[in-house]
């Protein structure tokens, strides 16, 4: 583009619109001038007297503005030129034009400046007004009017005002390459400059602030090294300083930089004959440096730092109370002086967390521990059945009832539940403690608690019976022995449920390998006890459960009231409910076998949860799917694949040094950062790990059509996109073999092969159970092959 159709291209509407805001920026008179402007004014119009009233209060501030306030020179001019013009006086002049007038009759006429005539009067009194004779000259006009003092308050024109932005850009574009040119200097005093670590100074005062720490972690108090490590940090830069620019010590001298020529231009003689000399005035000095924040602390504020601070003083202190106390302060100590060092990146290295001692480990024999041990049996179970069905009052009251909650909890719950309207929760509340949850009356994620018999501890899974929960719902089944499910008795409730959650609920515990099913028939004392009402439910649902393949050997059936606790615990005190005579829902519970355990299998855990304390950094809990772990072990995270190690461990809350398969445990890690674990990771053993895979053959029950389409795989708390690419085959029920090759489609409750592919690796294996759901369906679920 030639330089041509540059200019024509280019926006002057644009460039004098930006030029526009500043310029009336510009005309804000400042709070002194708008004073001066008042008073001034009030002055005029005093000395007009009755002829000020034809005048106008701009030309009045035209006038002051131009003559600076002068009132006498004002009213002059005012009198001259408004109120009594002389006759032979033109052209008419405006105070702002008389400068442009004076230049275009002295260019024109050939005029020397100060030749009188008709300007005599306008200039009348003005410091130049008497030049001799022999000091005439011609003006040379400025190159660009200006506005302001001697230009007058006009706006400029349209040209002058770009050419004044130009001009304003330009000096900005000078102060901003001065400000880097500063700070290019400040970064060759920076500490993160590219000193090496070991040359780095306050890199060298960091270490030491490091070594403190370290000294204090072993116990030692740091002081009576005679170790002070501010002065030092103090003085170090301004070392390095003297040695490259060979500057003397003050450090204001040190970082001046080279004087470079001033970008104003001095005053011209017109102004210095108006103001004076501008070497007599009073020069305001520009800073052309930024000092470092160091740099002017006066010498009393360095000697402050020669004594311990406030915090080295606690370190000391707490250094002498004990190793153990020391060690934590320490690293709390590193990491107050990594924040006040913000920048030494190469002292972060020291903080690393691999470098915190090892957890000792016992080198136990687990499993013969485990064998020699009295431990009780350990259950878990989980809780499923259609929304409102009674699941968490069951639970609630169960745990009453066995003496783990008290009746006072119970009572303030109740109490707090009312409140909201919401009193036939109150037990619910016992295991639905999410704010929402109580608000909302459903359960939303798994809850869990424990109680204990005589033979067995058990773990409670409370899932949600909404459907919107499932996929928390299948995190629950995925960790139970066995299932308790709950059916409304109620009038209608049952029906509506067995369309809903009853029937999806009881095929996903059973393709998740659940195969023990208590049916608690809940909510009898709605309809009076009845047995009929029993009878028939129990019918339905042994038939459906049955088609669903539960044995009838695991299905038991139980009438209860979860509510007042009728054949829970205890059997019901009701006469209407004496035909039952069989076990209460806790026999029922003792009496179920817990699956067996894959003791001597990899270690496998899905992490159900992961939280932190204050003791701990990071902690996770979740059953142990396979194997055994002790204190002190080395485990792999995947999919991320970051070693940790077990700092110590619980099982069923209590302070343990092992567990195996099927146990409930929490993790307490160390040396792994927290963003490596998440929920639905598999902890595993680093010499034996699960592999992590984008595709996989999948053994599936269909519960919808099935074709190559979008679905999200589910595994416990791991959730990942994928879709089915593939369908091998049709498979028989019973035997498992091939009855049709590469079905286009699989229809609702038959059994196919399929493989599905996934977006992104996760750690999957043979054996294991996976729920594939669409558009928020369940529409299969099955076994890895
Ligand atoms: N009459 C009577 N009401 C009951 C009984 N059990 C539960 N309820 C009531 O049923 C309602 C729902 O109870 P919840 O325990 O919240 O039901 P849930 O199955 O846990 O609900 P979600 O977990 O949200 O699916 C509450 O108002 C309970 O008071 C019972 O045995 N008898």
């Amino acid at each position: 583009m030639s330089r041509h159709q540059a200019v024509r291209n280019m926006d002057y509407q644009d460039e004098l619109d930006d030029y526009e805001g500043y310029s009336e920026e510009e005309d804000e008179l400042s709070p002194e001038d708008r004073a001066l402007m008042e008073q001034g004014k009030a002055a005029v119009r005093a000395a007009l007297a009755t002829s000020a009233s034809r005048v106008t209060t701009a030309q009045i501030e035209e006038a002051l503005w131009h003559y600076y306030y002068d009132v006498d020179k004002t009213v002059a001019y005012l009198i001259s030129k408004f109120i009594d013009p002389p006759k032979t006086q033109k052209p008419s002049l405006t105070p702002c034009q008389g400068l442009e007038f004076v230049r275009q009759t002295s260019l024109a006429t050939g005029n020397t400046f100060g030749s009188g005539g008709c300007l005599s009067g306008y200039f009348r009194g003005m410091p130049w007004g008497n030049i001799p004779e022999h000091r005439k000259a011609l003006l040379i006009p400025p190159p660009q009017p200006r506005g302001g003092l001697l230009g007058g308050s006009a706006k400029m024109s349209k040209l002058q005002q770009l050419a004044a932005a130009r001009k304003k850009k330009a000096e900005e574009k000078e102060a901003q390459d001065k400000i880097e040119q500063t700070r290019s200097q400040m970064k060759d005093l920076s500490v993160s400059s590219s000193a090496t670590k070991e040359n780095s100074p306050l890199a060298g005062a960091f270490g030491k602030r490091l070594k403190t720490s370290e000294s204090t972690a072993k116990g030692r108090n740091p002081l009576e090294d005679g170790e002070r490590t501010r002065p030092e940090a103090m003085e170090q830069p301004l070392a390095k300083i003297t040695n490259e620019q060979e500057m003397a010590i003050d450090p204001v001298q040190e970082i001046s930089v080279p004087e470079t020529p001033s970008p104003r231009v001095g005053p011209s003689p017109f102004a210095q004959t108006l103001f004076g000399s501008s070497s007599d005035s009073p020069k305001r000095k520009i800073r052309e440096f930024f000092p470092l924040p160091y740099m002017e602390i006066a010498p009393s504020a360095l000697d402050a730092f020669s004594n311990p601070s406030p915090d080295d003083v606690v370190l000391t202190a707490q250094s002498k109370a004990g190793k153990k106390q020391s060690d934590a302060t320490g690293k709390k100590n590193k990491k107050k002086t990594d924040s006040s060092a913000d920048g030494v990146t190469n002292g972060v290295g020291a903080l690393k967390i691999e470098d915190a001692p090892l957890p000792k480990s016992k080198n136990l024999d687990v499993l013969s521990e485990f064998h020699s041990s009295n431990s009780k049996k350990t259950a878990s179970f989980v809780v499923v059945g259609h929304v409102d069905a009674g699941k968490s009052t069951m639970m609630g009251r169960l745990l009453l009832d066995l003496g783990v909650v008290d009746q006072r909890t119970v009572d303030k719950l109740r109490q707090e539940a009312d409140k909201i309207g919401k009193k036939s929760f109150a037990l619910a509340w016992v295991l639905d403690q999410r704010t929402e949850e109580r608000s909302r009356g459903v359960t939303i994620d798994i809850a869990t608690n424990r109680f204990e018999t005589d033979k067995t501890s058990f773990t409670i899974l409370d899932a949600p019976g909404h459907q919107d929960f499932i996929p928390n719902m299948i995190a629950g089944a995925s960790q139970a022995d066995f299932a308790i499910l709950v059916i409304d008795a109620s009038t209608g409730a049952f029906e509506s449920g067995l369309k809903g959650q009853t029937r999806e609920h009881s095929l996903l515990i059973r393709s998740m390998g659940v195969s023990r099913i208590i049916v608690a028939v809940n909510k009898l004392d709605t309809v009076g006890w009845s047995k009929e009402r029993f009878d028939e439910i129990r019918n339905q649902v042994s038939g459906f459960l049955s088609a669903t393949g539960f044995q009838s050997k695991n299905i038991s059936f139980v009438p209860v009231s979860g509510l007042h606790g009728d054949n829970l615990v205890r059997k019901s005190p009701d006469p209407a409910a004496s035909w039952y005579t069989g076990d209460t829902l806790v026999e029922e519970l003792e009496n179920s076998e817990p699956s067996a355990r894959a003791l001597a299998k990899p270690l496998r855990m899905t992490i159900a949860e992961v939280f932190r304390s204050t003791q701990n950094p990071l902690s996770i809990a979740g059953r142990l799917d396979a194997g055994s772990l002790q204190m002190g072990d080395a485990i792999l995270v995947q999919p991320s694949g970051e070693k940790a190690y077990i700092k110590s461990l619980q099982v069923d809350d209590a302070p343990a040094d092992w567990a195996v398969a099927g146990q409930n445990v929490v993790l307490h890690l160390s040396n792994i950062d927290p963003i490596h674990v998440r929920l639905g990771d598999i902890v595993c053993d680093p010499a034996k790990p699960i592999q992590c895979v984008d595709m996989f053959t999948l053994k599936a029950l269909a519960f919808d059509f099935l074709m190559p389409m979008q679905v999200d795989v589910h595994r416990g708390r791991l959730h990942a996109a994928g879709r089915i690419e593939a369908i091998p085959g049709l498979l028989d029920k019973v035997t498992g073999a091939v009855t049709k090759k590469k079905p286009k489609i699989v229809k609702p409750a038959s059994v196919a092969r399929i493989v599905v592919k996934l977006e992104a690796k996760v750690p999957l294996e043979a054996g294991q159970r996976v729920v594939l759901r669409s558009s928020g369906e369940t529409v299969a679920a099955g076994l890895l092959e």
